[in-house]
């Protein structure tokens, strides 16, 4: 089953302070979403609304077409796992699973073995006697094996080591490939993780900056590197997210509709074009006066 999201003009004060002001996207459901955003952008305090952790303060929240806050029906249908759980610490391992299996109706048990199995998890110690890795992979365990139709990993794997959070990542990849449904996952990792998703959503200081297909995004930033002037002349009319210079060859990373003339135009310059990374993109254009180059 696969559920839609829609949110829509969504504002989230606390006290006098707004987290998230009118944002608005629609999630079709049924994909792996990325949700990124610098410290402090708004992104858990998002996560928190469509897990109904939280309750919004304006506009609207729909998940499958209805409000999630204090909604049984839905809220059995989400599983949303943070980095620092909200898991009871004093109950052992194995008592955590059981207790995720009464809450997800679609909790697989031997899935939830596997992947026990696969991060070497030590169900008969106490939860709050793991290390922060071993809870992170807890916690992956409990989102992968909920298999809610919409499952949420708020930066949930930090604190693993890179072999467990690749495993994880492929884990993640073949079993939404086998049980399709909708996967949100905020991240800081993005050079590591950007490949999974299939679109992205920016907050910025609680707005949303964007809403895209990964790839659409991508396409539309480049790196164009050859004689300083040539590269100008191309630059020209395109938003220059950064440029660096050596000798009389520049090289220039922009951002905007490059039409194929002027990529045409700009081969026979003998420029060359390379692509830009979700992670230098998202550098660039969540760039603050004041940060450093
Ligand atoms: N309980 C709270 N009370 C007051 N302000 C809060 C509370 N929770 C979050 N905030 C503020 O709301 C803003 C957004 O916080 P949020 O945790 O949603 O950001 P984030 O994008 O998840 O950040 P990070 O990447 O650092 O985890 C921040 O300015 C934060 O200080």
């Amino acid at each position: 089953m696969t559920l839609g999201i829609e949110v829509n003009g969504l504002r989230l004060d606390y006290g006098k302070f707004a987290a998230l002001r009118d944002v608005s996207f629609k999630l079709q459901g049924g994909k792996i979403y990325g949700l990124l955003g610098r410290n402090g952008s708004g992104k858990t305090s998002l996560l928190s609304i469509l897990a109904s952790f939280r309750k919004h303060t304006g506009g609207s929240v729909a998940i499958g077409g209805e409000a999630p806050f204090e909604n049984a029906r839905i809220v059995e249908q989400v599983c949303f796992i943070q980095e620092s759980g909200h898991m009871t610490d004093g109950v052992k391992v194995r008592d955590a699973l059981k207790l995720a299996a009464s809450c997800w109706p679609n909790w697989d048990d031997d899935y939830a073995d596997k992947l026990i199995r696969l991060f070497n998890l030590p169900v008969k110690k106490r939860v709050m006697a793991l290390s922060r890795g071993m809870k992170s992979a807890l916690g992956v365990t409990l989102g992968l094996a909920s298999r809610a139709p919409v499952t949420i990993f708020d930066e949930a794997y930090l604190g693993m080591d890179a072999p467990s959070r690749y495993a994880f990542y492929e884990e993640l990849l073949n079993d939404y490939m086998e049980n399709p449904r909708t996967f949100i996952l905020s991240t800081h990792l993005i050079e590591e993780v950007g490949s999974l998703f299939e679109e992205v959503l920016v907050l910025d200081e609680g707005k949303l900056l964007f809403h895209e297909e990964t790839e659409a995004l991508r396409s539309r930033g480049a790196a164009i590197t050859g004689p300083a002037e040539a590269v100008d002349r191309i630059a020209e009319g395109l938003t220059v997210l950064g440029e660096q210079k050596l000798g009389r060859t520049k090289s220039v990373t922009v951002f905007g509709a490059l039409t194929e003339e002027k990529r045409k135009a700009a081969q026979s310059e003998g420029l060359e074009f390379g692509p830009v990374s979700l992670q230098d993109l998202f550098v660039h254009l969540t760039k603050k006066r004041g940060d450093k180059q």
